[in-house]
């Protein structure tokens, strides 16, 4: 199976918050931000794989800064690493105002994905090349979050997780 780039999987999501997203206080629901961000992600996993994908896991979202009413919300996703039939993919959302004309970053969060064959089973996925720095590390990084989400997941025993234990023991 040929690999691919991590570019190759890059998609940009754009929305208008409306009045019927927000809560009490004007601002984007996180809940709708989610569904959002669960859209844009499974469409970079399943561009990296071409096939039908289903949202494995979801990693801790913090929310860093409100999106008000009115503001346009882009959301940046790409693959991040490829594993079996798993990959990884990662988000930044930026909120902006396009009165004022600027920018802001809400959050950023992971979201697993598996790909699916007709039979509704796991099926292999290319493996992913990064190129940049930045994807590389985001590449690295992978291996140990995967980890972390398995055994949280109770997929993995904390004693097989030989990276993540490695970077609490600083080897
Ligand atoms: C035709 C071209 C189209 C292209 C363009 C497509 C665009 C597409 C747009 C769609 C837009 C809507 C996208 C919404 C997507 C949903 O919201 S789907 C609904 C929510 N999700 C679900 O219902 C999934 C329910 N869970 C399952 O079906 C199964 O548990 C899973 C996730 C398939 C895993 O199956 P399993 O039998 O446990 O398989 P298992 O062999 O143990 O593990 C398989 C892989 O899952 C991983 N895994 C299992 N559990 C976890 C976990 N908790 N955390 C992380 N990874 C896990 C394993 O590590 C393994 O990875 P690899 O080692 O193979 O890399």
């Amino acid at each position: 199976m040929n690999s691919k780039t991590a570019k190759e999987s890059f998609i940009v999501m754009t929305e208008l918050v409306l009045p019927n997203d927000t809560n009490v206080f004007g601002n984007l629901m996180g809940g709708r931000l989610m569904y959002w961000m669960d859209i844009a992600s499974a469409l970079a996993a399943g561009k990296h794989c071409n096939s039908p994908v289903v949202t494995a896991s979801v990693d801790n979202i913090s929310f860093e800064s409100s999106i008000k009413l009115g503001n346009v919300v882009h959301i940046e996703a790409k693959v991040t690493r490829a594993f079996n039939s798993s990959m990884e993919v990662h988000m930044k959302v930026w909120g902006e105002d396009t009165v004022q004309q600027y920018r802001y970053k809400s959050n950023e969060a992971y979201y697993t994905f598996v790909a699916l064959d007709p039979n509704r089973r796991p099926k292999p996925v290319p493996q992913l090349i990064p190129e940049t720095e930045e994807e590389q590390k985001l590449f690295e990084g992978a291996l140990r979050r995967r980890q972390l989400r398995l055994i949280l997941g109770g997929k993995m025993k904390p004693h097989d997780a030989a990276e993540l234990k490695a970077l609490f023991a600083g080897e």
